[in-house]
């Protein structure tokens, strides 16, 4: 489980100071699938790179199963976000010169994960592992990083507005990929989004308005990427 408490993070803004985080705590169950929702400039982004151990909050703690990683040393946050974490954004931010299985192996290296091939079949693309990212689409491409993220087996995946660089066809397809991974392996899903839709494929969805959360509430049932609108 994770628990954030009393989360206060500012950035220096010419002269003055500005609070993106307002004292925020919650919890994450593991295994949920959690959409965090919010207009534009509301802290979204910054709240899921303070949880994921990204960036350190000016105040408060981020515990882990009870391990508090505020209190790592930088070196000890990278291996604990190596470990147990993986990450995708709206950038692929793929290696260019680097093949899909090499792209994908990098993510499995770091938990020496042999079996790194069958995460790339389960995304789909079996059929394109010596291809480089400059043969793919946007939507392979983001199944490349997804496969990236999931080599190692993180428990947690963090996501930042994932589709928002795909059509609707290639958004919904990625996100069926995320949810049908998720059963397979298991993991913990944190996404970041502006799409209201993709709420409804939640089971808990956080609401934020002005750095700090406005509502909390649980879906009755969970839609599937084909369901929503868009
Ligand atoms: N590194 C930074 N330095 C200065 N200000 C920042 C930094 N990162 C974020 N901010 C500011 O903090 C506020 C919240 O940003 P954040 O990206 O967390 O919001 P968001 O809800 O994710 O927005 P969006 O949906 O537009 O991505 C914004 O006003 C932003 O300009």
């Amino acid at each position: 489980m994770i628990k954030a408490r009393n989360i206060i993070k500012s950035y220096q803004n010419g002269e003055s100071r500005f609070q993106v985080l307002k004292d925020i705590s919650l919890d994450i169950e593991d295994n949920d699938f959690v959409v965090i929702l919010g207009a534009s400039g509301s802290g979204k982004s910054t709240f899921l790179n303070v949880i994921s151990g990204l960036e350190r909050p000016d105040s408060g703690k981020v515990f882990y199963d009870g391990k508090d990683i505020t209190a790592l040393s930088d070196n000890e946050l990278t291996s604990f976000r190596k470990e147990n974490v993986g990450f995708i954004f709206q950038q692929y931010y793929l290696l260019p010169n680097m093949s899909v299985d090499k792209n994908v192996k990098m993510g499995a290296d770091l938990a020496n994960n042999k079996d790194y091939k069958n995460v790339i079949r389960a995304v789909g693309l079996g059929e394109k592992l010596h291809k480089y990212p400059s043969e793919l689409s946007g939507g392979e491409q983001q199944r490349v990083s997804i496969a990236r993220a999931l080599a190692k087996r993180p428990r947690v995946l963090f996501l930042d507005e994932p589709t928002g660089a795909l059509d609707e066809q290639t958004g919904r397809q990625v996100l069926d990929y995320i949810c049908k991974l998720q059963k397979e392996y298991g993991f913990t899903i944190v996404m970041v989004t502006h799409n209201l839709n993709i709420a409804e494929m939640a089971n808990t969805v956080i609401k934020m308005n002005s750095g700090k959360i406005s509502e909390i509430y649980t879906n009755e049932a969970q839609k599937t990427a084909y369901e929503i609108g868009w």
